[in-house]
């Protein structure tokens, strides 16, 4: 094994002065590390402070059964899957008891995204990445204003924040948006659980007076097929859009000197949508999920997005009608929930998946080019391409189990994907998704 560099790096300082400030440091629930114990790095003229914030979580003391208190933290929670199967955890964030459909997401990093992503209504997300909480939370990387999903589950929730970024601890984030989490349970054991027996619906408690029965009872009497989880997630009324993906991340050099107009139908939209297509020369205007099709016609836009969103897609017949009047009229693109939609308003069908894909880590084939992407995914519905009528082409597929994860209808001037060309969290790869777009609405204007 090679030798440990002669200066540890920051983030293990960090921790390792974290872990012994803790007792003295108990009342407070943050602290900077003075420069000499940090490593003051200079880059440029830019000078970078070092700042780690001990998570509040992993400080509580506990009373035991016994009366007796622990300077640690105990297990307080419980996670009950519909198959009677019992976990028991530590909680953070908010306490109470919540329902809702577990999934795992395989992403390294993202966390803060993830859970903005409005399409995770009804969901519990387990990350399989073990450690989570290190980087914090900062106001950029939110990709809606609200936290929809059910709750976060994860195996270690880091004791302290190193991050230039990090305004917030995970927790207080959590604390403040009323979102439950547990950590310190057996992430891996669920996820081989969930991908043996498939998805499975769960009660999330703090609540010592619910028994384990009543907890279950709870769970299996849950249901999230068939539910319009959609009109709980998106905007009330119209409003136009302007950001951009700001000039110190964005990697795309060269901006269309045209500029488009698109709709965008919010079915529970990430921001970094509304980004990459501002930053790709859209003007965008963002529209409910019930907005009449002939009204945004009136608009005369150049392109119409339908986004991801939250759900089953057979539960939304009103918004398959209004795909349905839409298409073939102006260039579309579908994300998600948007290419179910397609799927669907072009007469196919969907289906749900064992236990779907989540994660930034997803080979991706377009089977015009041959070329492979590795994307973003975050679905458990799929659209069945035996179903689809003639001249709808699969365009994609995802190559863990060649489900369909992408769709032409040249004719209509269609395009879909079932997963996230705009990553957030995940890789770049099939950003050049929103050219094709561009060019899509280019021929149109022609
Ligand atoms: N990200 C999304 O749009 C999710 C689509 C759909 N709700 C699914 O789970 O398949």
């Amino acid at each position: 094994m090679a030798a440990p560099p002669a200066t540890a790096p920051a983030t293990a300082r960090c921790l390792s002065v974290a872990k012994s400030c803790w007792a003295a440091e108990r009342s407070s629930s943050s602290f900077v590390l003075s420069a000499p114990a940090t490593g003051l790095r200079q880059s440029g003229s830019r000078v970078f402070s070092i700042r780690a914030k001990v998570a509040t979580g992993l400080q509580r003391a506990c009373i035991a059964d016994d009366g007796a208190e622990r300077p640690w933290k105990l297990s307080d929670a419980r996670l009950v899957l519909e198959d009677g199967s019992v976990w028991t955890a530590k909680s953070f964030g908010a306490s109470g008891t919540q329902v809702g459909e577990v999934v795992f997401n395989t992403s390294l990093t993202g966390y803060q995204e993830i859970l903005t992503d409005p399409s995770y209504a009804g969901q519990f997300v387990l990350m399989t990445n073990p450690h989570i909480g290190n980087t914090g939370v900062n106001p950029d990387d939110e990709e809606s204003n609200q936290c929809f999903l059910g709750g976060l589950i994860i195996r270690n929730l880091s004791i302290c924040t190193s991050n230039w970024r990090c305004k917030e601890t995970l927790e207080k984030y959590l604390i403040k948006r009323n979102i439950m989490g547990i950590y310190d349970v057996d992430t891996r054991a669920i996820t081989r659980r969930l991908r043996e027996d498939g998805s499975l619906i769960g009660v999330l408690s703090t609540d010592q007076s619910l028994t384990d029965n009543e907890l279950l009872e709870m769970a299996q009497k849950w249901k999230i097929v068939g539910v319009d989880l959609i009109s709980g997630v998106t905007c009330d009324a119209p409003y136009e859009w302007s950001d951009k993906t700001d000039s110190e991340w964005e990697f795309k050099r060269d901006p269309s000197s045209e500029t488009f107009h698109v709709v965008a139908y919010d079915f529970g939209i990430k921001h970094n949508i509304l980004r990459r297509l501002t930053s790709y020369g859209c003007k965008i205007t963002v529209v409910p999920a019930n907005w009449p099709a002939s009204e945004v016609l009136n608009l005369k836009p150049n392109g119409v997005l339908f986004s991801n969103g939250p759900g089953d897609p057979a539960a939304v017949p009103y918004a398959v009608k209004t795909v349905q009047e839409i298409i073939g009229k102006v260039p579309v693109f579908g994300i998600c929930m948007g290419h179910q939609l397609i799927g669907q308003a072009l007469g196919g069908k969907t289906f749900k998946m064992k236990f779907g894909h989540h994660g930034g880590n997803h080979p991706v084939c377009d089977l015009r080019s041959g070329r492979v992407d590795i994307s973003a995914q975050n679905h458990n519905y799929a659209v069945d391409p035996e179903s689809l009528p003639e001249g709808a082409k699969v365009t994609h597929v995802n190559l863990n189990d060649n489900s369909c994860a992408g769709l032409q209808y040249s004719k209509m001037k269609l395009m879909s994907l079932q997963y996230h060309p705009e990553s957030s969290p995940g890789p770049h790869d099939s950003d050049t998704a929103f050219g094709e777009f561009i060019e899509l609405m280019k021929s149109n204007r022609l």
